[in-house]
């Protein structure tokens, strides 16, 4: 039986489908098989040794220590897509918010509810909150992935012009893109074209204060920056300073932080992205599939750390799963050990990325704890699970 520790709320629609294929649930985080998370932070809490998977219900992963998890064969899971839709939708709000006062408006009605004569009060307030039409301007997309791509479709469909900026869109993905999305390939264009830019690309070191100074100063302005990735893309010092002189009109933000909350003419909110039943649900439901697919077969699917591998279902035999360095040799001797103990080969991946390694085997025949013993004594590898069919 596993053992699922949560570090966040995950949705029960989820949680219940491991309670009824026989997990069981610790709140002792050392003590469990996998973790289920959505913003907690792990890069400061220690990972404990017999931690085999941590499942994502969400896209981000910058809350995980990826690389450490990959050296240690503990394989890290995200959902792809599942709370897109949440977040586009959050997105037009924002850019709705931004195009009119609508903010300020509703202030004005709840400041002057007492009021008998607000409706004809209303009517001459109102000129204070009147705005914009987002129909007729030009937004640029900043990550053309499941949220980017999603928020450019829906702004072709409100009228806006779009350009989108992403220089490792895959050929499929830039297939499924709206044909009137302007592809460009050179950021400073996009910046210096736009009255909108909104953020959809993950934090990496890459991406880390994309949106510098220099970023800023390229922009329109009077422009409206949107950020619902993360924080840190953004050098907020010099965003503050370009919201405080006009050069930004505003800036609208999933990401509370003491910066962004004093910030003049921002919207900030306190990261609702993928804060709906809908998202919460179908992010729970993929993170423990995924989970589920690799804690009983060895499958991986989604993960950011292991490429994937699908044997499908383990029916019959037992599978023996190796984490190991992506280097010569290691394929064969593992092979060697397997046949040396009178295990037959049925079906075999192995997948690579970067240093890391992943080999999954399907074996008939008796493996013995000796058997995982000899194959994790190998040089190179560094973790061996033996994964038999449920009972
Ligand atoms: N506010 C929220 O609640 C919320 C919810 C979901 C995701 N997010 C954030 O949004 C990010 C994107 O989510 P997603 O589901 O669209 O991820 P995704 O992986 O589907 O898309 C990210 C895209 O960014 C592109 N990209 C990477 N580096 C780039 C760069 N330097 N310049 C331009 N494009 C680049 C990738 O090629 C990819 O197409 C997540 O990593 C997360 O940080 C926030
Ligand atoms: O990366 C994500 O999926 C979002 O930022 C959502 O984070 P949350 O699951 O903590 O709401």
């Amino acid at each position: 039986m596993y053992r699922i520790h949560c570090m966040n709320n995950i949705s029960t629609v989820g949680t219940d489908r491991l309670a009824e294929a026989g997990y069981a649930f610790t709140d002792d985080a050392s003590a469990a098989d996998a973790w289920l998370v959505r913003s907690a932070n792990l890069h400061e809490i220690e990972l404990p040794e017999g931690l085999l998977a941590v499942a994502r219900a969400g896209a981000g992963v910058n809350n995980i220590p990826v690389e450490r998890c990959a050296e240690r064969g503990i394989v890290v899971f995200n959902t792809p897509g599942a709370n897109a839709n949440a977040v586009k939708e959050l997105v037009i709000c924002g850019m709705l918010l931004a195009c009119r006062d609508v903010i300020g408006g509703a202030e004005w009605v709840h400041a002057n509810s007492d009021d008998p004569e607000i409706a004809k009060k209303a009517e001459k307030a109102k000129k204070r909150f009147g705005g914009f039409e987002l129909a007729g301007r030009r937004v640029g997309v900043i990550g053309l992935g499941a949220i980017g791509s999603e928020v450019a479709d829906a702004l072709i469909a409100l009228g806006a012009e779009v350009m989108g900026y992403d220089p490792y869109l895959s050929i499929n993905a830039a297939w499924a893109l709206d044909r009137r999305i302007e592809h460009v390939t050179d950021l400073n264009q996009l910046l210096s074209a736009c009255d909108f830019v909104t953020l959809h690309v993950p934090a990496t070191p890459d991406t880390r204060g994309m949106i510098s100074a220099d970023a800023i100063s390229r922009m329109r302005p009077g422009a409206v920056l949107l950020n619902f990735a993360r924080d840190v893309l953004v050098d907020e010092q010099a965003l503050a300073e370009a919201l405080d002189d006009g050069k930004v009109a505003r800036y609208v933000t999933d990401f509370a932080n003491p910066a962004s909350a004093n910030m003049k003419n921002a919207i900030v909110l306190p990261h609702l992205g993928a804060s709906t039943g809908e998202a919460e649900d179908n992010c729970a439901v993929m993170a423990v599939g995924q989970l589920r697919d690799y804690l009983e077969n060895g499958n991986i699917a989604n993960s950011v750390n292991y490429g994937r591998v699908d044997l499908g279902p383990l029916v019959q035999g037992a599978r023996l799963a190796l984490f190991h360095q992506n280097v010569q040799g290691v394929i064969g001797r593992v092979s060697q050990v397997v046949a040396d103990s009178g295990l037959n080969i049925e079906n075999m991946s192995n997948v690579s990325r970067g240093a890391d390694a992943y080999t999954l085997i399907e074996v008939t025949g008796e493996v013995g704890e000796d058997v995982q013993a000899s194959l994790a004594e190998l040089p190179d590898v560094r973790r061996v699970r033996v994964i038999c069919p449920a009972s």
